[in-house]
């Protein structure tokens, strides 16, 4: 077996230059400037802020249809960085061995939302009608809903306080792990919680097939034949769900193309509140299905990212790449809910298709309710942030003009 030697990356040719490396002939003043020059990167090194071609204008802002209003947060002419957030700059993309406290996918609601009970536009949805509230486009479903099993299910204490029960599924249409992140304890998984042949109580504890909480020494998952049938008419009010597709980009590498990192921890945020007059219910569902790009996957989004900076839109960089604009299916999300013990639902979405599409094809699920996502930075006083960047304003006129979702370019949170 040949020997893999790693890169000589501490090797002058490789070594990332600092501005101790400044030749002894340089003055201070070059040596700053050299040490601002974009260095060559080796391929594997972690990104340091990167220089952006292309700045934040108000020109820029005024042709994707962005209000004054809605940009006068923007970063001016003179930065060169997107910004996160009204007044300070995306934060440096540092090496992984450290992570910043905003890093998107492992920051939960509030590190990236301001704490306070901000309340969710919500209005009621009748999918059976034209004008109920969801579009009249009518997504082509399958008869028959995926089978699904979720195979094991644990607590997550997140970083801001708040626990949830992560929930994998398998199931008989693709080999992906889809899951269910529920907030609250009312809601079970009747497949996890069926018995299975031949397990001990040990194997269920394993698995999460447990009442209650794990404690060391525990040795009962305690969920009788009572408390099945019980869980088996699920909760008692309407949860909040959204159903969220992955996004690599913008949940793990701090991508301003989208708002899908904001989109998650905001839902997470939601179901994380307590109770209130305008909360009517605690707790709820993230049903994330990884249909990463839309469905077409990470390689062919990355190509079609480059399409876009070639100058197409989103939809229109998917057609050039031969993909649909939306390859996306709902059904596997359809049955997630279903064996939730979930019927009616509030749904966390601006996406038409998603509200008819997760219904189901006898309506097995019904949307009672549509939430509206409006991007943070569009919201009244900007008090939660959220990302600004020429990309995501394009991003999110595209959805709006080209794929019908239900929500307006000067709209305010
Ligand atoms: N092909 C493609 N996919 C993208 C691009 N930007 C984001 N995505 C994907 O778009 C999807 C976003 O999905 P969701 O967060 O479920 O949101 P949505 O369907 O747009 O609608 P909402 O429920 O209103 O948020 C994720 O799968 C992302 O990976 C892009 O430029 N091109």
């Amino acid at each position: 077996m040949s020997e893999l030697h790693p890169p000589q990356w501490h090797s002058s040719e490789h070594r990332y230059p600092s501005a101790h490396d400044a030749s002894p002939h340089l003055n201070a003043h070059d040596a700053e400037e050299q040490a601002d020059e974009v260095p060559k990167l080796p391929p594997f090194y972690s990104p340091r802020p990167i220089p952006v071609s292309r700045q934040i204008s108000e020109l820029d802002l005024n042709s994707l249809g962005i209000s004054e209003h809605h940009s006068h947060h923007a970063a001016s002419p003179a930065s060169s960085q997107p910004t996160v957030g009204t007044e300070s700059p995306l934060p440096g993309l540092v090496s992984p061995a450290f992570t910043p406290p905003s890093t998107p996918g492992i920051s939960t609601p509030s590190s990236r939302v301001a704490p306070e009970s901000r309340p969710a536009k919500s209005v009621p949805v009748d999918s059976t009608i034209d004008e109920g509230g969801c579009g009249s486009k009518k997504p082509k479903l399958l008869q028959k809903l995926p089978e699904v099993n979720c195979v094991v299910r644990a607590r997550i204490p997140t970083t801001t306080g708040t626990e949830m029960f992560l929930h994998l599924y398998q199931n008989n249409e693709d080999n992906k792990e889809h899951l269910a992140i529920v907030f609250g304890d009312q809601i079970r998984s009747k497949s996890l919680d069926a018995v299975r042949p031949g397990e001990t109580e040990m194997d269920r504890l394993i698995r999460g097939a447990y009442v209650g909480r794990l404690y060391p020494g525990r040795t009962s998952s305690n969920v009788t034949e009572e408390k099945l049938s019980s869980h088996s008419e699920g909760p008692e009010k309407t949860p909040l769900v959204r159903i969220h597709s992955e996004c690599y980009t913008g949940e793990t590498v701090w991508s301003a193309r989208c708002d899908c990192g904001e989109q998650l921890d905001e839902a997470a945020r939601l179901m994380s509140l307590p109770p209130s007059a305008g909360n009517p219910t605690t707790g709820g569902i993230i049903i994330y299905l990884r249909q990463e790009g839309r469905g077409i996957g990470l390689s062919e989004k990355l190509k079609a990212y480059n399409l876009q900076d070639l100058g197409s839109d989103t939809v229109e960089a998917n057609l050039l790449l031969r993909h649909p604009a939306d390859a996306r299916s709902y059904g596997l999300a359809t049955s997630m809910l279903l064996d939730l013990g979930v019927k009616d639902i509030r749904l966390l979405t601006n996406n038409p298709d998603k509200v008819r599409a997760v219904e189901g094809p006898n309506r097995e699920i019904v949307v009672k309710e549509r939430v509206a996502m409006i991007p943070l930075a569009w919201r009244k006083g900007n008090l939660g942030g959220g990302i600004r960047s020429v990309e995501i304003g394009g991003y999110l006129k595209t959805k709006i003009e080209k794929m019908g979702h239900m929500l307006q370019m000067n709209e305010e949170g």
